[in-house]
């Protein structure tokens, strides 16, 4: 399939049908191994079996489920979507009420602080919890998880949780697994809790193969309850995983390669390269400045042909705070792509909505994308389809005004529930404001791409204007009352962003500073450069 040569290393662990982990360096392949192991794999399966892929975002499911159906390849009864998805629809909603409680056709999944305070006031434990969530809570919170089940909730926080209670306790649910799956890919392991961690392992218990892929220098969210030990952990048992590393990086130029790989090591072995493509650029004035200069750059880079549209392009930046400078000064076309509103409830409704809005604005986005979203939550029976096209059709001739109303009673149509007033309000705020619309609309081609560090994992870019590297912003740094010492709030967590940032770039990255910076207050302050501009090991990787 691929129209290169696989190096030795993703032969190997192409080739094995062992459980393993796959520590891989950004732009080595990892994706494109992780497809080839699937699609040869699901070959062998009979119709009613399949693998399980889980991934970090909705869009790298749907770009792994993509690469992995190219030619037409059946990929029979495998899921694809993100663990949260995986715990609902394959755990929580077939099998949660045998173990927790009476079965409610409209158990919804929100955020704790979504939940109605009367019903907060009925959960003692969880709401007075503050630590981590890991799986030994589950005896603790109990009741209130009962509770919340009965009046048609689960917590999104819990989750996996949930999903490793009903797992272990309900034989029904572990020979549904044994039969229907062969595997489990989990990519991005590095990010996973330990929730999570566990559901992996216990489906290997099961007899699953288990391929875990990650890359311990791209942890970025352990402010979440994410932890690279995980991973870790798994390179550390030789008897049940096989440890395979790819570790050529096939996406950036070597300059940007060598100066990332200094990063972490100020004396690792440099690839030769005559030509040195990471540039430090340093503005007077604020982040404003630095927006027009940027967009001056980016239509001379676009002048010398380095690249040959604006979407190739990406701005990241450290904070939400600089997409809005970016949103005001930016000269050139460009998309923000900041948090979608929807996909922070992430609930059958809000994903229902999210579907809809797709179909009416994206011609790529069909029928039957909206049909298969919504079996990830009800199952459709053959003679159901027909209405069921007719109720999505009817979105598609819907203006701006009718269009909220419109997707309001096809879901609840679909999901014969009722639409809660805060998801009414919410689809319709969403209905009139082009800001938050543009979510939905497919990627044009002529717009520069826009977003913070943490959401530009997965991604590439001919080029990459890094932002934000300023003292206190990135290393993000940390107020110690009655302390003059420097306090970071997390110096891996952010060097690993730093990472993943520069080598989203293909061609050329460029770091941008500037003389003064606007904080949260909107007060003008001194913009000193960033701490990373002064790790060792970097002296000539760079041009100025
Ligand atoms: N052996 C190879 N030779 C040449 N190019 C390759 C090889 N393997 C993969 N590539 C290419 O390298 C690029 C990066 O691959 P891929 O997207 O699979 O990387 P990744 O490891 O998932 O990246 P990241 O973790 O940084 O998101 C792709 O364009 C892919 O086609």
């Amino acid at each position: 399939m691929a129209n290169f040569e696989f190096t030795p290393d993703q032969e190997a662990a192409i080739v094995s049908g062992s459980n393993m982990v796959i520590t891989a360096c950004p732009g080595s392949g990892k994706t494109t191994v992780v497809v080839e192991k699937i699609r040869n794999e699901v070959q062998s399966l009979p119709d009613y079996k399949g693998v399980i892929g889980i991934t970090f975002t909705v869009k790298a499911s749907k770009e792994l489920k993509q690469r992995c159906k190219k030619d037409a390849c059946d990929l029979k009864a495998s899921f694809f979507g993100t663990i949260d998805h995986f715990c609902l629809s394959e755990i929580i909603y077939p099998f949660g009420s045998r173990l927790i409680g009476h079965f409610s056709s409209v158990i919804e999944c929100k955020l704790f602080n979504e939940i109605p305070q009367a019903l907060k006031d009925q959960l003692p434990t969880i709401s007075a919890y503050s630590g981590d969530i890991k799986n030994d809570i589950y005896p603790t919170f109990e009741q209130d998880i009962k509770t919340l089940y009965e009046n048609g909730y689960v917590l999104l926080e819990l989750l996996g949780v949930m999903a490793n209670h009903i797992l272990s306790n309900s034989l029904a649910c572990q020979n549904y697994f044994r039969a229907k799956y062969s595997s489990i890919y989990v990519d991005e392991y590095q990010d996973s809790s330990e929730p999570q961690h566990m559901l992996f392992l216990k489906l290997i218990e099961l007899g699953l193969t288990g391929v875990a892929v990650g890359d311990t220098q791209q942890s970025i969210y352990a402010w979440r309850g994410s932890n690279p030990e995980y991973i870790t952990s798994l390179t550390t048992q030789p008897d049940v995983f096989e440890h395979h590393i790819v570790n050529i990086n096939h996406r950036c130029h070597p300059s940007i390669t060598n100066y990332s790989n200094r990063l972490f090591n100020p004396a690792c072995d440099l690839i030769p390269t005559d030509e040195i493509r990471v540039h430090r650029w340093s503005y007077q004035g604020t982040q404003l400045d630095v927006s027009e200069q940027v967009s001056d750059s980016i239509l001379d880079i676009i002048e010398k042909g380095i690249t040959d549209s604006y979407s190739k392009i990406g701005i990241l930046v450290r904070n939400n705070i600089s997409l809005e400078f970016l949103e005001q000064k930016l000269k050139v076309p460009f998309r923000i792509f900041d948090e979608d509103p929807l996909a922070v409830r992430n609930t059958r409704i809000t994903n229902l909505f999210t579907s809809l809005l797709r179909y009416r604005f994206n011609t790529d986005y069909r029928v039957n994308d909206v049909i298969e979203m919504v079996e990830r939550y009800i199952r459709i029976q053959e003679q159901q389809v027909p209405n069921l096209r007719r109720l999505i059709v009817d979105v598609m001739g819907k203006d701006h005004e009718e269009l909220a109303e419109s997707i309001i009673y096809t879901s609840e149509n679909i999901f014969n529930c009722i639409v809660s007033d805060s998801d009414k309000a919410l689809i319709h705020n969403i209905c009139v404001d082009s800001k938050l619309l543009k979510h939905y609309l497919p990627i044009d081609e002529n717009e520069v791409q826009v977003m913070t560090l943490h959401k530009s994992k997965g991604l590439e870019f001919d080029v990459v204007y890094h932002l934000d590297l300023y003292d206190w912003v990135h290393p993000k740094r940390l107020v110690v009352p009655g302390s003059w010492d420097v306090h970071y709030d997390n110096w891996e967590q952010e060097l690993n962003l730093h990472f993943v940032g520069i080598t989203r770039a293909k061609k050329h990255c460029i770091l941008v500073t500037s003389s003064n910076r606007i904080n949260y207050q909107h007060q003008v302050k001194n913009g000193n450069p960033s701490q990373f501009f002064d790790l060792p090991g970097l002296e000539g990787l760079y041009t100025q």
